[in-house]
């Protein structure tokens, strides 16, 4: 297989409809294509409900496309085949392990983990202590805050170095400078992999820091509206220059610009019946 294709996910006019009793089945995404090229992270943003954490649930296999696909690597998405690290809204940990149990499940569940062995203990320690939770390691969820929780769901995903990152809104539970330290920290621990990564976020700035490209999406139904390729990810000397903060400018237009078509054309669907 052609090297650059390892990794790569793209959906090919993917259309996902919820089946909901008693309603009509509006599509949840219509429609989608899409390429994330391998060793890239790719940040979504748009309004709540149009559809991002369904393309999430796409690629980890959660939801079923009722038409369309999405591949990785060129073959059906299939959390089978490929190693896909999912950290959802709600951080996905169980109530009834510790902090470091969590932090374990995927690589116990995919047989990569083994208990005492010292390289393991080793990468576990690494993930802890950069995302400063070492001294948690004995907790439960209940005993956590929901920016401790995001971090325990973040070692999980990295300790298991999965094939593709999936990450819906990672600092949202955070206060803006703690969210800016953790978009360093994800970016440190996400050079030493290079997981081909998408992340879904509400931030504009989140979205220029970390997402090589971007993709603004609008509701009604949930589509892709625009594509941007960003130069400035990655760069903290960027995040504060002119650049940065005009192309931040342009997103928010854009933004509000397609609220504002959305918001017409619910008026006119009103209006309608
Ligand atoms: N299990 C489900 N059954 C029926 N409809 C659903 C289901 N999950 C999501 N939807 C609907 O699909 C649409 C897209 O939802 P999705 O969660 O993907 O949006 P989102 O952009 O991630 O939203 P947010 O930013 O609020 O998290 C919404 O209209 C939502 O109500």
């Amino acid at each position: 297989m052609d090297t650059d294709m390892m990794d790569t996910i793209a959906f090919q006019h993917l259309t996902v409809r919820y089946r909901a009793a008693g309603r009509a089945d509006a599509a949840a995404v219509a429609d989608v294509s899409l390429t994330v090229p391998r060793g890239t992270v790719c940040a979504i943003i748009g309004p709540s409900g149009c559809g991002k954490s369904t393309l999430l649930k796409a690629v980890a296999g959660l939801v079923q496309p009722t038409s369309g696909c999405v591949t990785i690597a060129g073959e059906k998405a299939d959390p089978k085949k490929s190693c896909i690290g999912f950290m959802p809204q709600n951080y996905g940990l169980l109530p009834w392990q510790t902090v470091r149990e969590n932090i374990v499940l995927g690589c116990r569940i995919r047989h990569t983990w083994h208990k005492g062995r010292a390289e393991d203990e080793a990468r576990l320690l690494h993930f802890m202590e950069a995302l400063h939770i070492r001294g948690l390691a004995d907790r439960y969820p209940h005993e956590l805050s929901g920016g401790q929780q995001q971090r325990v769901s973040l070692a999980r995903a990295f300790l298991l170095q999965p094939d593709i990152l999936l990450m819906d809104e990672p600092f949202s539970a955070l206060d803006a400078i703690t969210r800016e330290e953790m978009q360093d920290v994800f970016l440190g621990l996400w050079h030493e992999q290079h997981t081909t990564t998408l992340l879904v976020t509400h931030y504009v700035e989140e979205a220029l820091y970390l997402g090589q490209k971007i993709v603004l999406m609008a509701a009604n139904p949930g589509r892709i509206a625009r594509v941007f390729d960003n130069p400035l990810s990655g760069s903290r000397e960027q995040r504060s220059s002119q650049a940065f903060f005009e192309m931040s400018r342009t997103l928010r237009e854009e933004i509000r610009t397609l609220r504002m078509q959305d918001e017409t054309d619910e008026q006119r669907e009103e209006e309608r019946r």
